[in-house]
């Protein structure tokens, strides 16, 4: 008897071809510049899983979860929330998707108000976008505050009254409070001490297994993003340059940043030609001036003429999507 086949899973996420280009004006008489922050980015996630966005600050991270989020539209592509084309949306439809996504940030702190209680904080969603009454709302951030490890009489107290992996505890209730299927988290546990870090990175798996939870997962972090991705995008001045499920990228990392990203990473072990360290030298170029070749040229050790002038496409190699001249080269070398 064959196995049953498994209905395929609609992605909560869609986006293809996303690009945020920002206009920079810098006085009357100068032309303004254009910078590129997300030059074309393209991946899905399914409920329960993770997708990590991994790379230096001022790749581009922070914007892409800006768009999946709905804070800003992007400039280009096409980004698809439950099934929903987010250009499409009416008002109404846009507003349904922004409960369905929600947002954790590296400081909680600065995003709970540090008036209020945290019963009032978490039942505050509630409040502007349910007609739930204050006794259910009531029930819900009770049970809410013990889903994410907090005691009952924590719902009275203030934000400064807790450490900050209780406060990260909190964000993360308040982010669950309206049932979305996409939390887009980013750096969550940058500020937290590594013992902290653990504990908030098992609550967000314990959290994604109960509830089905897609994340998308924002780090410059590699050592927090193998604990919790599933799959992870590698981005560098805007550009993805590889892509593909965690085991294939971090057993056999094909580019030379990735390689390199991991070289920075204590405990983290390649195979093969990958092993062999990559040291990242120089500056991150300037995104207003990006190398007019491969993004990465100016600080690859790999780089040749071709990579200097020509632009890689994202390609399929060896299960990943990688984008480098030099890619079958080393995927070669590797096997
Ligand atoms: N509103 C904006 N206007 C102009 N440039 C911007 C704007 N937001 C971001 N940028 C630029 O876009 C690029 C990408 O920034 P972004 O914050 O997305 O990167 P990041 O990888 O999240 O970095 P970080 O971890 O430091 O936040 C940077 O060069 C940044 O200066």
């Amino acid at each position: 008897m064959s196995a049953p086949t498994m209905p395929p899973v609609a992605p909560v996420v869609q986006a293809q071809g996303l690009r945020q280009v920002y206009t920079i004006r810098r006085g009357f008489l100068r032309a303004p510049d254009h910078l590129q922050a997300v030059a074309g980015v393209s991946f899905s996630v399914q409920p329960g899983r993770t997708l990590a966005v991994v790379g230096e600050s001022g790749c581009g991270k922070s914007t892409l979860a800006r768009m999946v989020s709905l804070i800003e539209s992007p400039t280009e592509g096409q980004l698809m929330l439950a099934g929903v084309d987010t250009a499409q949306a009416d008002a109404a439809q846009k507003k349904l998707l922004r409960q369905k996504v929600q947002l954790v940030f590296q400081n909680p702190y600065g995003s709970l108000n540090p008036r209020k209680r945290i019963g009032q904080i978490l039942e505050g969603p509630l409040e502007i976008n349910t007609a739930m009454t204050a006794t259910q709302r009531q029930e819900k951030a009770r049970a809410m505050l013990a889903k994410v490890g907090l005691r009952p009489e924590h719902y009275d107290r203030y934000p400064h009254m807790f450490s900050g992996g209780q406060r990260q505890r909190i964000a993360i209730a308040r982010a669950l409070m309206l049932d979305p299927a996409l939390v887009v988290a980013d750096e969550p546990v940058s500020a937290l001490d590594v013992s902290i870090q653990a504990q908030v990175l098992n609550l967000l798996a314990d959290l994604q297994s109960e509830l089905g939870l897609a994340y998308l997962f924002i780090s410059h972090d590699l050592g927090v993003v193998r604990h919790i991705a599933h799959d992870v995008l590698v981005m560098y001045l805007g550009q993805v340059v590889e892509q593909g499920d965690k085991t294939t990228l971090f057993e056999r990392p094909l580019h030379p940043y990735t390689r390199a990203l991991m070289a920075s990473t204590p405990g983290m072990h390649a195979r093969g030609v990958a092993s062999q360290r990559i040291v990242l030298k120089g500056e991150l170029p300037s995104p207003l001036n990006p190398p007019a070749g491969c993004v990465f040229s100016t600080r690859c050790p790999h780089a040749n003429a071709r990579c200097h002038n020509e632009r890689p496409e994202l390609q399929t190699l060896d299960g990943r999507l990688v984008a480098c001249h030099e890619a079958l080269t080393l995927s070669q070398l590797a096997a």
